[in-house]
């Protein structure tokens, strides 16, 4: 988070004290916190909901007009999961905040819930926390002072001195703040500062914890470590809800599931990697390399069109849950890993070192593209480049040499000689060769001639003319599958060193 100090605080925070990990309340066995590949079944996942929540304020001139700001909205979201509400200005986001953190009390009708049954507003304060914008720390304060003063205020008299102690230090040094703690609070940077907030609600340990617009003020870096430590917290059984205006990409693709509002109604909830199809299901098509979450946004804003009425009915208002169910990696993916995740439950398969070991990666790799790349359009843009665009760029520079010296344009002994090499490993050249063989080789019969001469009545004189009398089927099936597994060792390769030189 803060530049020139390298806390490496998500290391610390990965090996906190166990006394800081949160028994769960009754979550049930479907949230994500234990595996992001869940299907979350929301009926009986769901931590935090709300059902027909509406909210109007009394406004104007002796406060006589009524303005409606949210509409019968409805959303469940999971412990375990980092929830962002999104939306354009004066959708209602802060309100619906306000609200399910138990802030704004009046104008509101509907149902609070918490795991499915209506919440008690004082039990739900005492496990729940509101970080602001405006972290409001006392700037002359050091750290370790701050979190004193919030640990005498939070922590029950039942606590002692020792323990409140003890309590302090693990969690400043899970945070990264260990190095600060002697730092007056006005001196401490945006991150740390951020962080320094959320050290201080940790210290009653919520269950769920509301930040209103974590992210402002902050830089990339600062940006996404604030989001990982989100997810950490949520992967610890938390429920996180936070407001957001327009993550970038690589933000969004770390959020576990999105809220958005258009004029106080839901008009998406699910997973990020749901906004594209669903909204192409409405005809609204983003363009690539387009974030989507800011597409989303302009939709929601009336950018490209009246489609707002349409996704909310389409979104039940927040009643539709079907769009959580694209989780990250797509369906392919996720049998290939729980087809390998069974094979090395039976045995069959040893990770070289873990499941993110580069030895797992290359094995999924393999099989979850080992149907398709037989197909070698799909081979260069998807598996080898696994980029569209770069194989739209590099595809045909690796394509066009290999097709024109296949033996289909121009044959062996036309070419210079010290051109003849690329024939030799045009795996093109080998699939026609191979292809040519299987379909006018072995002796095969002549062919039909309607007219008084056919030059290529028998193929064996096809396959002279196209210079392949001599060649041999099993060498290019030899070769094929040569490459292949070539290719495969490449890839290792290449994954291995890069995580060794991440490392
Ligand atoms: N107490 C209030 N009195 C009058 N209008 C209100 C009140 N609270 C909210 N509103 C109105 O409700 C709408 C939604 O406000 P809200 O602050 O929730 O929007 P928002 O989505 O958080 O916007 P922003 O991103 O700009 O903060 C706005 O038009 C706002 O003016």
């Amino acid at each position: 988070m803060d530049e020139g100090q390298s806390f490496n605080f998500m290391k610390h925070f990965n090996n906190r004290p166990t006394s800081l990990k949160v028994e769960l309340l009754s979550i049930p066995e479907t949230n994500s916190a234990r595996n992001s590949y869940v299907q979350h079944d929301v009926s009986i996942g769901e931590h935090l909901g709300f059902r027909n929540l509406s909210y109007s304020v009394k406004e104007g001139l002796f406060k006589r007009k009524n303005k409606q700001v949210l509409y019968e909205v409805n959303g469940g979201f999971l412990a375990g999961e980092v929830t962002a509400i999104m939306g354009p200005s004066g959708a209602g986001k802060s309100t619906l905040m306000n609200i399910l953190a138990g802030y704004t009390t009046h104008g509101i009708s509907g149902e609070l819930l918490v795991d499915s049954k209506i919440r008690n507003e004082n039990l739900f304060r005492k496990q729940s926390c509101y970080i602001m914008q405006d972290d409001n720390l006392q700037p002359l304060l050091t750290v370790k002072e701050a979190m004193g003063v919030a640990a005498c205020l939070k922590l029950g008299s039942d606590v002692t001195k020792e323990e409140r102690q003890t309590r302090i230090d693990e969690i400043l040094k899970a945070l990264g703040l260990w190095q600060c703690r002697l730092i007056k609070t006005k001196s401490l940077s945006g991150g740390q500062r951020k962080r320094l907030a959320i050290a201080l609600e940790l210290l009653k340990n919520p269950q769920i914890m509301f930040f209103d617009e974590p992210t402002s003020g902050l830089d990339s870096v600062s940006t996404k470590q604030c989001i990982l430590l989100l997810k950490q917290l949520a992967q610890e059984g938390r429920t996180i809800i936070i407001t957001i205006h327009q993550p970038s990409a690589s933000i969004c693709e770390m959020l576990d599931h999105l809220y958005v509002l258009a004029e106080g109604k839901c008009i998406y909830q699910g997973s990020v990697k749901g906004v594209v199809p669903y909204l192409q299901e409405s005809n609204l098509f983003c363009p690539a390399y387009h974030n989507p979450a800011d597409y989303l946004i302009e939709v929601a804003a009336g950018e490209h069109g009246e489609y707002i009425d349409l996704l909310v009915s389409r979104m039940g208002n927040g009643t539709n849950h079907d769009w959580r169910k694209m989780q990250i990696g797509d369906e392919s993916g996720m049998q290939s890993i729980e087809a390998i995740d069974k094979m090395m439950r039976n045995g069959l398969v040893t990770p070289v070192r873990s499941p993110t070991s580069p030895g797992f990666h290359w094995l999924d790799k393999t099989k979850r593209k080992a149907k398709t790349d037989i197909c070698y359009d799909d081979h260069y843009t998807t598996s080898f480049l696994n980029q569209l665009y770069n194989g739209v760029i590099f595809g045909p520079f690796f394509l066009l040499p290999f097709t024109i010296f296949s033996g289909f344009f121009v044959q062996l002994y036309d070419v210079h000689p010290y051109m003849r090499w690329i024939f030799h490993i045009s795996y093109i050249k080998y699939g026609f060769e191979g292809l040519m063989l299987a379909i006018f080789g072995y002796d095969r019969e002549k062919m039909p001639c309607n007219a008084d001469y056919c030059n290529y009545h028998y193929p064996k004189i096809f396959l002279e003319d196209v210079d392949m009398a001599d060649a041999v089927y099993s060498y290019s099936v030899i070769f094929l599958l040569g490459l292949i597994v070539f290719l495969r060792v490449l890839a290792f390769i290449a994954l291995y060193l890069r995580i060794q030189l991440r490392r």
